[in-house]
């Protein structure tokens, strides 16, 4: 098969346009998600002005100065909300060269007991910084509305695969477990110092992209080589991720991707958004069409990095290994009792 040298844009007004359109539409988002598993996202009505307020807001954060920075540092929290610090983060062996925040569903921590699951500890509040206060809010209405768009991919993804449209929306209520990060990736230290972010798949069902204009998002080829996700105006980039790979067996895939890093003086800035279910969600095989089921390829499993069907453990077990300190600092009785269950 022809390797695609761009990636495909959707238009997901589409699927509320006129009946006439609908197979189409839907055979057009399928061949997408099914053949590379990334595509861009147009007509998702995300207003320009916030688009712009956000990536403005991100810029602001990161040239604060590092105390005003490590104010919000996610060592503070015990749901790993806050911001780390470029070269902390460790992506196949090698450090990625990027500073975030990351920012989860803004709820009160929840009081727990001995005979909850481990996962009801992520609930709770996200750390905003004092030096600025608009962020909170912005930040908190384009999650709104990255959930809200992303949702409807995946109403659109479940028609496409033959299910009801609603067939994904019991575990994507208001308590989803969404993830925001706010990035920057500096310029490059040396020539050939170029990991962003190194190789990798998102888990979560999908993930949703802003990114700024400066690009270096790359997504791999079946062939092995990349293909590059040159910033598209007014478009996001959708991806599949590991839970959707699992939920299809295969037919949908979630494909590799890395970040390049910027040239000297360059600096990029991009703002991921990850659909994660409910934290009690069961991710449960669906049944596909058989014309489809005839092309799932199975689930690629890594075993230093098995997926596990229940969502919450999922989320812990990634949490703890990307994030030591906060995990010896909140979490250090639940390290004591895995290990000693080992
Ligand atoms: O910043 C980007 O372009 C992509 C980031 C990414 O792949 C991730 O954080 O999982
Ligand atoms: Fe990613």
């Amino acid at each position: 098969m022809a390797q695609p040298a761009v990636l495909p844009v959707i238009d997901i007004s589409r699927f509320r346009g006129p009946d006439s359109d609908r197979a189409a539409f839907l055979a057009e988002l399928r061949s997408a998600a099914h053949e590379t598993g990334f595509f861009y996202v147009t007509g998702h009505g995300v207003p320009r002005a916030l688009r712009d307020e956000v990536l403005a807001l991100a810029r602001a954060f990161f040239a604060l100065p590092e105390h005003q920075r490590l104010e919000i540092e996610n060592v503070n929290s015990p749901q790993f909300r806050g911001y780390t610090r470029t070269g902390t983060e460790y992506t196949a062996g090698s450090p990625d060269w990027r500073e975030q925040i990351d920012i989860g569903p803004e709820r009160a921590a929840l009081t727990t007991g001995p005979g909850d699951p481990d996962y009801v500890r992520l609930v709770g509040p996200n750390q905003w910084p004092s030096a600025l206060p608009e962020l909170r809010d912005t930040v908190l209405r384009w999650q709104a509305e990255a959930l809200r768009v992303s949702r409807e991919v995946l109403r659109a993804l479940a028609a496409a695969l033959g299910q009801d449209e609603g067939y994904f929306d019991q575990w994507f209520d208001d308590e989803a477990a969404v993830h925001v990060k706010i990035v920057h990736y500096p310029p490059r230290a040396a020539q050939d110092a170029d990991q962003g972010v190194g190789a990798h798949k998102d888990y979560g069902y999908l993930a949703l992209l802003q990114q700024d204009d400066i690009g270096g998002l790359q997504v791999r080829r079946e062939d092995g080589g990349w293909i590059d996700a040159v910033p598209v105006h007014d478009a996001f980039v959708f991806n599949i991720g590991e839970m959707l790979e699992i939920a299809t067996q295969g037919y949908l895939r979630a494909t590799q991707h890395r970040v390049v890093s910027p040239q000297p003086g360059v600096h990029r800035y991009s703002i991921p958004f990850f659909l994660g279910p409910r934290l009690d969600a069961v991710v449960k095989p669906l049944l596909l069409p058989p014309e489809l089921a005839a092309l799932s390829r199975g689930v690629s499993d890594d075993p230093d990095n098995p997926l596990l069907a229940a969502f919450g453990e999922n989320a812990v077990v990634g949490w703890l290994r990307s994030h030591p300190r906060v995990a010896e600092r909140w979490w250090s009785d639940v390290l004591a009792r895995r290990e000693n269950a080992r």
